[in-house]
């Protein structure tokens, strides 16, 4: 293996994401030594840089007098809300000594996946960089529901990647990267490139790490480096202490190549991040329609609709067999629909105004599955 990794040596804006549980002691309490080393890192790339970093529930635990991670979410939230804070704090006063200012920036689910919010997202973060901030981002715990949580930042992280359209995500987690199983064990083996993740067959990827102040273990860290790859984003995963060489391209932890090239970006956060609140049941016409030609779903071609939904929300669009052919924006409610179905769009103008011309999904806000 040559000695660098020309694709981080030449990466002009890199999305770094921290974990909870290399941030934090085992008592709970920010682990400033480990602040300041990947502060330390951070600051001298020279790289635009976008922090994600975790822990703001486990700094929060020991100020609350909480013995372990809560598992209700009202008791997380409020541990976050203390934590974030402290977390700030700290990332702030590292970053000072570098002479570097941060800016804080909590994002939900629909701030990286709706259109409107995402581009307000993407606006903020673009202006942070250009003015030579660090932006440290997060997700807002504090009125996130369970429903609507990603829970773990590994996701948020690629999200985030591509949105700022970055040249490298690299995840920092206290193990210095991906293994055939258990790192514990010594029949596990490290993997130091993923070309395509059916290499990763056979490979026990597990949930949490033994910290237990982790969330998403290696199962959300795969995952998250699938999004990126597959939106042409290369992907490092190493220990937390290695950030310093992995970000002067040394070849340590899993180098995840990149899939392709990026996808449009707006269609890739729906097929990944999204949730779907309801299903469209297409017939065999409609099926074709939306898969081979790429047409806007029409209300003609649908025979029933299943779920709770409003105008917007993201809905997963179904074949007879109940087989997801495509995920796609809707623009009606759930309620709307049902007398609409199997109608011609000219038909519903004339009986019902102008605005029933409109299409169930456009084809620019579908994605196929
Ligand atoms: N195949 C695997 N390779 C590497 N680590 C694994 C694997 N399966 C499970 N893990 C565990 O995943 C943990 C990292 O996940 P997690 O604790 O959620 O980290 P973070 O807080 O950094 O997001 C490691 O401590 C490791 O024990
Ligand atoms: N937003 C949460 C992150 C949850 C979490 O623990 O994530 P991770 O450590 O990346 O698996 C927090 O700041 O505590």
């Amino acid at each position: 293996m040559s000695g660098v990794r020309e694709q981080v040596t030449e990466a002009r804006r890199i999305v770094v994401k921290i974990g909870s549980s290399s941030l934090t002691t085992t008592d709970g309490g920010l682990a400033a030594d480990r602040v300041d080393a990947l502060v330390e890192a951070l600051a001298t790339s020279p790289a635009e840089v976008v922090l994600v970093s975790s822990g703001a529930i486990a700094a929060g635990l020991a100020p609350l007098g909480l013995p372990r991670r809560p598992r209700d979410l009202a008791t997380q939230q409020a541990a976050a809300s203390v934590g974030q804070g402290l977390l700030m704090r700290a990332y702030n006063d590292a970053f000072a000594r570098h002479a570097r200012v941060v800016g804080q920036v909590l994002l939900t689910v629909d701030d990286v996946t709706r259109r409107a919010h995402y581009r307000n997202a993407y606006r903020t973060l673009r202006r942070l960089l250009d003015l030579k901030a660090i932006p440290i981002v997060n997700e807002n715990d504090t009125v996130a529901t369970q429903e609507i949580r990603f829970g773990d930042n590994d996701r948020l992280a690629a999200l985030v990647a591509a949105l700022v359209d970055a040249d490298l995500l690299v995840l920092l987690s206290d193990v210095d990267g991906l293994y055939t199983g258990d790192p514990s064990l010594p029949t596990s083996r490290a993997i130091t490139d993923v070309h395509s993740f059916a290499d990763l067959d056979g490979v026990d990827i597990r949930r949490p790490g033994r910290a237990g102040l982790g969330t998403g273990g290696m199962v959300t860290k795969v995952e998250a480096a699938r999004i990126a790859t597959t939106s042409g984003i290369p992907v490092v995963l190493a220990a937390a202490p290695q950030a310093a060489e992995v970000l002067t391209g040394r070849p340590v932890g899993t180098f995840f190549h990149r899939q392709r090239q990026r996808p449009q970006a707006r269609l890739f956060w729906l097929a990944h991040a999204t949730t779907p609140r309801g299903r469209l049941i297409l017939d065999a016409g409609a099926v074709r329609a939306v898969v081979s030609r790429h047409a806007s779903l029409l209300p003609a071609g649908i025979t029933a609709v299943d779920g709770r939904f409003a105008a917007g929300d993201p809905v997963d669009l179904v074949d007879a067999g109940g087989v997801p052919v495509a995920r796609g924006l809707v623009n009606y409610d759930a309620v709307e629909l049902p007398p609409l179905l199997g109608r011609s769009t000219s038909d519903l103008a004339a009986e019902l105004g102008p605005a029933y011309e409109r299409e169930v999904v456009h084809r620019d806000d579908l994605v196929l599955l």
